[in-house]
């Protein structure tokens, strides 16, 4: 087997010992590879695309380890709804670091390998369900346009796992810009001394954000540069109704990547209140609550780097506190920003603003279909609905049409529009049907909406039935946690 296409690094082993356990994936006993992403294979020069599937399946099973790689488990901590916990991988292991086409490194990462020191008492397991809808979805992701962990490889393992039934198990190679999380920084305040805090923060800042690396205060800059970027992360998610459904600290990735597809859904019928999962039972990541948990989750880092900002706590204290003051002005004027335009006005005033919170409120009340609206509207035919028969929504129409004719516009800025909304995303109804019917083997429907949802921006008239909204499919559905 020709194993020299990989040209696997592990700075990640250059941080104090406290970060990682040296750790192999555990073997499985009959890899099949039921998924591979050959054009991100391509991108980290992976040439081994002409092999046979399990050979492919052998590597992303773990049960063949890479020439140059040097598996390893993650330490980090993390809130998980609002309480601390010690965590680290508990199902996964970074094989090494990959460098791809242009030069960007990477993680190569398999999930639902087998037990770590930190499994605590999981199995280190996952199921091909799961597997398949961290696929599916974060691929969709990344064609939207937003920043998301990807997906390499899905590999059945020929063993069962037991969630509440039994199911068939998989593996997962996942690729990241890193896998550091606000987490892996408060594991290092609670468990490391303030040295290795420092070198973590170094670390990142060497591997994310170099330019920063010079500054006075490193410390804060980091702080500063991932706020903005989870600000711009949960604007554009915002953007297409993705519900992340598990912000805990240990989700949010410090390079600003959507990471941990568990319970995420897309939302239908708008509603800032809505949430999918099942253990969510407060609304604490409802879609609407996302930017003031992405703030909490920010604090908590924050709090974390508070030795290395400055010898004087209280110092400290008042520069990170500086910083996160300023989150809530930021998010609203980018978020009003993004929904300008989705509203195709290039050159909004700031009472424009009202004609936003309008049309959310009017969709609310109609329970309008977040992604048909603004479709709709580009394309100046009405559709049959509550919202466009209603007179509140035909009064609103005027007030839009009257901004961009004051732009000079004769209709609004379609192309601003058609970037900014997607004409297909991952249906709940959709991607439920096709994960059933890939786990009964048959994968020809998850490849033919993975397809789809590689160009969300497209038309697909042969392929109208994926933006069918459900009827009712939404009132009762159910995601999961660590499956
Ligand atoms: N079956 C399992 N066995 C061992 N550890 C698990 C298992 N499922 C989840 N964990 C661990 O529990 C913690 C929280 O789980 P969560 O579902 O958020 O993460 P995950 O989906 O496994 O991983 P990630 O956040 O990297 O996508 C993580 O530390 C994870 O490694």
């Amino acid at each position: 087997m020709k194993k020299d296409n990989w040209q696997l690094e592990n700075t990640y082993t250059e941080l104090p010992e406290i970060f990682y356990s040296l750790h192999q994936p555990v073997p499985v006993t009959k890899p099949e590879l039921v998924c591979f992403n050959e054009v991100l294979a391509d991108q980290f020069g992976l040439g081994f695309l002409d092999q046979e599937n399990e050979n492919i399946a052998d590597y992303f099973s773990g049960n063949v380890i890479p020439d140059g790689a040097k598996p390893l488990a993650q330490a980090y901590a993390g809130h998980q709804f609002g309480h601390f916990n010690m965590l680290g991988d508990g199902r996964a292991i970074v094989l090494g670091e990959q460098i791809d086409t242009t030069g960007k490194r990477f993680d190569i990462q398999l999930k639902g390998s087998g037990q770590t020191p930190y499994s605590r008492r999981g199995d280190g397991r996952a199921t091909l369900y799961s597997m398949l809808r961290e696929y599916l979805i974060s691929e969709s992701m990344f064609h939207l346009g937003i920043p998301t962990t990807r997906s390499l490889a899905v590999v059945t393992t020929g063993e069962k796992v037991f969630r509440g039934q039994m199911h068939n198990g998989a593996v997962l190679t996942r690729t990241a810009e890193s896998h550091i999380r606000v987490g892996t920084f408060e594991y290092a305040r609670h468990f490391g001394s303030t040295e290795d805090l420092r070198g973590l923060a170094m670390y990142t800042i060497e591997r994310h954000y170099p330019d920063k690396k010079d500054t006075d205060n490193p410390g804060l800059e980091l702080l500063k540069t991932v706020m903005h970027k989870q600000i711009d992360l949960v604007v554009d998610w915002m953007r297409v109704g993705f519900i992340h459904g598990v912000m805990n600290t240990d989700n949010m990735s410090i390079a600003g990547e959507t990471i941990d597809y568990g319970p995420c859904a897309l939302m239908n019928s708008y509603n800032p209140n809505t949430v999918f999962s099942s253990i969510d039972t407060q609304g604490r990541y409802a879609f609407g609550n996302q930017a003031h948990i992405a703030q909490w989750n920010l604090t908590a880092f924050a709090n974390a780097l508070l030795p290395i900002i400055s010898e004087d706590q209280k110092k400290a204290v008042q520069l990170a506190q500086e910083v996160i003051d300023g989150f809530q002005y930021k998010f609203t004027e980018r978020w009003y920003k993004m929904m300008f335009d989705k509203l195709g006005i290039s050159h909004p005033e700031e009472k424009d603003k009202e004609l936003v919170d309008n049309l959310l409120a009017l969709m609310e009340t109609h329970k309008a279909d977040y992604t048909q609206v603004f479709l709709t509207l580009q394309q100046d035919t009405l559709i049959e609905n509550a919202l466009f028969k209603s007179e509140d929504f035909k009064d609103w129409r005027q007030k839009w049409e009257a901004t961009y004719l004051r732009e000079g516009l004769v209709g609004p800025s379609l192309e601003l529009m058609n970037r900014s909304n997607p004409k297909v995303i991952p249906r709940n109804h959709w991607v439920e049907h096709v994960l059933n019917t890939a786990a009964r083997g048959e994968m020809e429907p998850f490849n033919e909406l993975l397809e789809v949802l590689s160009k969300p921006y497209d038309d697909h008239p042969e392929d109208l039935q994926f933006q069918q909204i459900p009827e009712d499919f939404d009132a009762g559905y159910q995601t999961f946690c660590g499956t």
